[in-house]
């Protein structure tokens, strides 16, 4: 099941507990792809050859939403 990858505790550091910084580095960058092509620690958008196409404007307006 794909929700288990996000309750595993061998991928996530504490995984139950929200640490929105995690998906952070240091210096504000992307500390992972979500898209599966390095690493698979989530797959919001599916990963390999059936990956979402909308997932940069997905994640555009996401972050436009959080913003505002
Ligand atoms: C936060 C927003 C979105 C999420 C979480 C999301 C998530 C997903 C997921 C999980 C899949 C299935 C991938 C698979 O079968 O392995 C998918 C497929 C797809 N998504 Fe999205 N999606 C988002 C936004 C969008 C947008 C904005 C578009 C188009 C404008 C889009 C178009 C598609 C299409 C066409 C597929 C089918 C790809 C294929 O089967 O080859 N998605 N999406």
């Amino acid at each position: 099941m794909v929700a288990e990858i996000a309750w595993n505790p061998e991928v996530w550091e504490d995984p139950l507990v929200f640490k929105p910084e995690r998906f952070l580095t240091g210096d504000g960058v992307e500390a992972f792809d979500v898209t599966g092509s390095k690493e698979i620690k989530m797959m919001p958008f599916g990963a390999g050859r059936r990956v979402c196409p909308g997932n940069g404007l997905g994640i555009f307006h996401l972050e436009y939403f959080v913003a505002i």
